[in-house]
This record gives C-alpha cells, structure tokens and sequence, in this order.
C-alpha cells in the first residue's frame, strides 16, 4: 500500500500548500502548528479537495476514511445508537470502546465534544480502512482518553494510517514523522532516526535527544527509557 504526493500544490486565499512525499503501511504523525495546513492536506489525501498542481498516487488503497478535527461535522443521526448502526457497526462493542456504554439512545449532539471524538474514533478503527487519516485525533480529549485513544491507534495492524496534529503532550509510537511548516510537508522519515530532525518535537524529547538519549520512538515513556539508559 502507498500513497505518494508528487509536486502538490493548492492555494486557497493568501495560503499555498505545497507537498511531495509518500506514505506505506503503518503510522505517520505529520504535525504542525495552528494553521500550518494540516487539515488542507488531509483534505486533499481523502480526495474531498483536488490540488490545483501536481498529482497524487495510490497502490493498493481501496478504502479511505477520514476522521475531521471536528466530530460534529460526522453526525447523521438523532441517538448514538443509529449512529453508530449508520457506519454498518455493531452499537455494543463500541459503546464499550467509546466509553459510552447506556448512552445508546442519547442525542449525539448532546454528548461532550470529547465523548463525539471518542466515539467517533472508535468508529473509523473499527471500519479498519486501508488509508485512515485522523485530523487531530488527540483534540478535546483529557490526558486518560489520549493515552486510550493512543492505544487504538497503535492496535491498527494494517493499513496506512496518517494522523494530522499539534498536540505535543501525549503521542502514540510512529513509524514516520513529517512536519507541515507554513503550507510546505517536511518529511523527516522514520523513526528513530527523524526524532532528531523533528523540528517541532516536544520538549521532553527535546530533553532527552539534548542528555545524549536515543529514545525508541515518540512518546513519553521512550524519551524516560533513553535517559534512563544513559544512566545505566
Ligand atoms: N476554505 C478556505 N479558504 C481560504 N483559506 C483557507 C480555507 N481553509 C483553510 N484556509 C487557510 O489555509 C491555512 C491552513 O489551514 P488548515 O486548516 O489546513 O490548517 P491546520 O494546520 O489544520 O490548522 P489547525 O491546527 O488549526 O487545525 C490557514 O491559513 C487557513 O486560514
């Protein structure tokens, strides 16, 4: 599976976008600050906004889902229940994953935005598309569902998944990490290796790339193995 962007350009008012890169099986962080242009580009890759140069490839990509930054823009339905029925999903088992189990026959714009964000997510895992791309998946979330919805992100074993984000807290482990600045995707690569050519990296990486640490991948728990180990 691949998904390759040659020479994309798009302009929309005073912002250009501009990418070339391509993207296999796994996970990929592209982050970014506000208005970097992540959401652009995730609109592009899901086919729901056409460059106005350039061109994208695909091999072997028959299903994409994109997961938006705001999950409200998803709901189709007056309950959870129908809801979740209206993505072809069976309503127990992800009640159960959202953490919404008894909250079947509720408004689903009456749950919290982090309680849609998480159902939401619970749904697109479960479709298990062959591209999932999530548009700050992490956003209104609390610290607990962070490291939940990290959890699910990271069971995904197949497909390519490209997630879209500014948070700088809470990660999931990553294959490769890419970076928007100002319209232009930087492609830092894999990791280990692109930690250290990761401009935007949060400061406890930062912290422990600075102590001589090498950690592993991106999350928290890497950067306190790697200073760990320099103290061994
Ligand atoms: N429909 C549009 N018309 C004109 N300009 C737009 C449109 N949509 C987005 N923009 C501009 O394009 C730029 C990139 O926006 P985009 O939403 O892709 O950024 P982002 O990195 O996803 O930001 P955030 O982290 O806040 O979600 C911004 O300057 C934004 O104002």
């Amino acid at each position: 599976m691949l998904i390759r962007l040659d020479d994309v350009e798009l302009r929309q008012g005073g912002f250009t976008l501009r990418c070339t890169g391509a993207f296999r099986e796994g996970i990929h962080l592209i982050s970014g600050p506000v208005g970097s242009g992540k959401s652009t580009l995730a609109l592009i890759l899901a086919s729901l906004a056409a460059p106005g140069r350039g061109s994208i490839h695909r091999e072997g990509i028959d299903t994409t889902l994109l997961s938006l930054q705001f999950p409200e823009y998803h709901v189709t339905c007056a309950t959870v229940e129908a809801e979740i029925r209206s993505w072809g999903l069976d309503p127990g088992e992800i009640l159960l994953q959202a953490g919404l189990d008894g909250r079947d026959g509720a408004d689903p714009l009456q749950l919290s935005r982090g309680q849609l964000k998480r159902l939401n997510l619970a749904c697109v895992l479960a479709k298990n598309p062959d591209l999932l791309l999530l548009d700050e998946p992490f956003g209104s979330l609390d610290c607990a569902a962070k490291v939940r919805a990290c959890r699910m992100i990271e069971e995904r074993a197949s497909g390519i998944t490209i997630i879209f984000s500014h948070e700088r807290s809470v990660l999931p482990r990553v294959t490769t990490i890419a970076e928007m600045e100002d319209g232009r995707l930087v492609i830092c690569g894999r990791v280990p290796g692109a930690i250290a050519r990761w401009q935007g990296a949060p400061p406890y990486l930062r912290h422990a790339l600075a102590a001589g640490g090498r950690p592993a991948n991106i999350t928290l728990a890497d950067a306190r193995e790697a200073v760990c180990r320099i103290r061994d």
